[in-house]
């Protein structure tokens, strides 16, 4: 594929108008975003189920059409992304070694759901009443890219404990992202995309993981065998102490000291890229981001009695 980098403008599924990087050549302009790491790639499943799909391949550089939307989210927000590992942790795509960030839209029909595939992220279009396109919110789409760097770093087995701390993992870096870009921030989770037709609610809440039936304590853990283990639901616990520690607050009579979004992403990221390991469970976890937060800060740092803190608040000492 060759041509000449251009910038394009367009809506995104919420109708904003954003820009975003494109290549133009004879045939039109492509998703093509050849100015980060080895370039940002977004196609159309046509509401086919076929993966990657067709390269979107746009007629005039103006992205503005309704069906445009989806793309145009996963386009910019990719990119969003991308410059949040670089520019915050130095981490040159989810490898750290430039590796190609695929997305492909309309994924199915009426399709609930959005997944990092193992190779690229997917997006539904959601049935309009519980969901409205998932890539229209960012905090999903650097959800789904944090996946791609927990399997290239920590490699979280995606089931019982290690898969619900990749999971809040997956959630804390969604937040943290959305933070950055300062883009309507908040310690939910997915709340631009569910549910259109109720306001205030989200697919989960970090700050008080019980509104969505989660766990916010280790003894009120899910033991069962659904949802992998209840990765989606035992993440709760952690999402919870993550935003304890970034924002302080007392839990079950344990209070926190903040240390702001900043640090406790660079501990988060160090314990997820230097300490944890597939089978990591949370008691580990603990231990890990202790350790991660000591290295940075010091054994007798507020930041180090915060971590402590933090996950004694949620019942894991
Ligand atoms: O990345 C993930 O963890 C989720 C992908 C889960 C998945 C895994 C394997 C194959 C297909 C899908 C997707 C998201 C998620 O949390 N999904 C939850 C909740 C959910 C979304 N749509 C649903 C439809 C039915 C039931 C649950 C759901 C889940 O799949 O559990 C992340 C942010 C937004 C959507
Ligand atoms: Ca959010
Ligand atoms: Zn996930």
């Amino acid at each position: 594929l060759t041509g000449n980098d251009s910038t394009a403008t367009g809506k995104g599924v919420l109708g904003d108008t954003k820009t975003f990087n494109t290549l133009l050549n004879n045939n039109g302009s492509y998703l093509v975003d050849r100015t980060r790491g080895d370039g940002i790639f977004t196609y159309d499943a046509k509401n086919r189920t076929r993966t990657p799909g067709t390269l979107w391949l746009d007629s005039d550089n103006v992205y503005n059409a309704a069906y445009d939307g989806a793309a145009v989210d996963a386009h910019a927000y990719a990119g969003q992304t991308y410059d949040y590992f670089q520019n915050v942790h130095n981490r040159n795509s989810y490898d750290g070694n430039g590796a190609q960030l695929v997305s492909t839209v309309h994924y199915g029909r009426s399709y609930n759901n959005a997944f990092w595939s193992g190779s690229q992220m997917v997006y539904g279009d959601g049935d309009g009443s519980q969901f409205i396109p998932l890539s229209g919110a960012l905090d999903v789409i650097a959800h789904e890219l944090t996946h791609a760097v927990t399997d290239t770093t920590a490699d979280l087995i995606y089931q019982n404990e290690s898969g619900a701390i990749n999971e809040s993992m997956s959630d804390i870096f969604g937040t943290l992202v959305e933070y950055h870009f300062n883009n309507n921030p908040d310690w939910q989770v997915g709340e631009d995309i569910y549910t259109p037709n109720v306001a205030g609610d989200a697919l989960r809440s970090m700050e008080d993981p019980t509104l969505s039936g989660d766990p916010d304590h280790y003894s009120k853990r899910y033991t069962g065998t659904g949802d992998y283990g209840g990765v989606h639901i035992n993440s709760g616990i952690s999402n919870k102490a993550a935003y304890l520690l970034a924002n302080g607050g007392t839990h079950y009579g344990v209070s926190v000291n903040a240390i702001g979004n900043d640090k406790a992403g660079d501990i988060y990221y160090r314990t997820l890229t230097q300490y944890l390991t597939p089978n990591s469970n949370y008691s580990h976890f603990r231990a890990s981001t202790i350790q991660a937060a000591t290295d940075l800060y010091g054994a007798s740092s507020a930041e180090v009695a915060s971590v402590k803190a933090a996950f004694s608040a949620v019942g894991v000492n």
